[in-house]
């Protein structure tokens, strides 16, 4: 028997005036899952999470909470009655209402067991000692401990958050974020965050949906995302991507880095190999020979420094090689921090290459 999801959304869709801004997007949380919806400004994660909301109406596709249709075909469950709780960056606290009163206040209990809910979930979210307080007499960090805990008092199954850390500086957010996930996961909730950050969903995400233009292009745990990219635009999500142009002969493509397979792509076709700049080596030039490279590594190419940045505990260095003047840029360690016009030797960790065909 397979569990039933928490959330499930199926083939959803909105357009404003004639533009399609989310287009047949489907995706299941299952209790205690962290769903990330990642994408760019504007690629429509906002619009899915207010439909699933109901504050927004989609014009297709249906939305199940726990096995039971909230939205579609239909239905239209109102936002209150839909268990789903909300978490966004400028959801602000009742500026009238005590830190106690504030996470009563969607309560359906009575006095005694809705004191006893407040104070379990201050507790759990450590601001029991401000449970009398009010917003104004709180840092911004405690605020946000508050409105999750107002979010989860009601029980809802679905948590679903927009942002909700960006107003905190990094290294609140960072203990913030991993606390507020340790709650929710504790209560069981299933939970769908949106966010820009790539850093922030591969922390947080149990699973991650990239959003383009309106559609889930893949989904997956964060490891698989960021290791097997579905193109390119995937890939250079992440992180900067050095390109490297080849052109498919014989199911090989002919590179300055060494030949790379192309199974099955048609002589001719322009290949882009792409790889993270962290997975770049380099090597002193020992007056033109280069470095001999083991077989994973290829054939090295020569390139001069443009730039290089100290960046703690790495060093960010640009070269342009010296095949095509193509600049490539590398992520090493922060120990060697070479001169701009230093001549250096690169290779390709050819296990962590991608193979696309050529970006038009
Ligand atoms: N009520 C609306 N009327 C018209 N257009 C809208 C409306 N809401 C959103 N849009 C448009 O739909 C597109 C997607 O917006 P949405 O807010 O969902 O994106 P997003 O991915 O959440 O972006 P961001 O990260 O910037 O919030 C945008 O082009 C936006 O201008």
């Amino acid at each position: 028997m397979t569990a039933t999801p928490r959330l499930e959304i199926s083939h959803i869709a909105k357009s404003f005036g004639g533009q399609k801004v989310v287009d047949d997007v489907s995706l299941s949380v299952m209790p205690g899952q962290v769903t990330c919806l990642l994408g760019p400004s504007g690629c429509g994660k906002s619009t899915t999470l207010r439909m699933i909301a109901g504050v927004e109406s989609p014009d297709a596709g249906q939305i199940h909470v726990d096995g039971q249709l909230i939205c579609g075909d239909g239905r239209d469950v109102p936002p209150e009655s839909r268990s789903i709780g909300l978490m966004f960056q400028d959801f602000a606290l009742f500026p009238h209402l005590s830190v106690a009163q504030n996470v009563a206040f969607g309560l359906k209990l009575d006095r005694r067991a809705a004191r006893a809910r407040v104070e379990e979930l201050l507790g759990k979210v450590g601001m029991g000692r401000h449970i009398d307080r009010f917003p104004h007499e709180l840092s911004g960090g405690e605020q946000q401990r508050v409105a999750l805990a107002r979010a989860l008092a009601p029980r809802p199954k679905v948590m679903l958050m927009d942002e909700p850390f960006s107003g905190l500086d990094d290294r609140l957010r960072d203990d913030i974020r991993d606390e507020t996930l340790d709650v929710l996961k504790a209560e069981g909730t299933a939970v769908l965050l949106v966010t820009h950050e790539p850093g922030e969903a591969m922390r947080m995400a149990d699973e991650i949906a990239l959003m383009r233009d309106g559609r889930i292009v893949q989904r997956g745990a964060p490891y698989n995302i960021y290791n097997t990219p579905v193109d390119r635009k995937a890939a250079a999500f992440f992180s900067d991507i050095n390109v490297i142009r080849g052109e498919v002969r014989g199911a090989l493509t002919d590179t300055p880095f060494g030949q790379f397979l192309a199974p099955g792509v048609p002589d001719g076709t322009a290949v882009d190999i792409c790889i993270r700049p962290q997975h770049l080596k380099i090597d002193f030039d020992r007056a033109g020979r280069g470095p001999n490279p083991t077989p994973m590594e290829g054939t090295p190419a020569r390139g001069v420094v443009q730039r290089a940045r100290f960046m703690g505990s790495e060093s960010l260095v640009e070269f342009r090689m010296d095949y095509d003047g193509t600049i490539l840029r590398a992520q090493i360690p922060s120990v060697f921090l070479p001169k701009p016009g230093t001549p250096l030797w690169i290779m390709i960790r050819r296990d962590r290459c991608f193979v696309f065909p050529a970006a038009a």
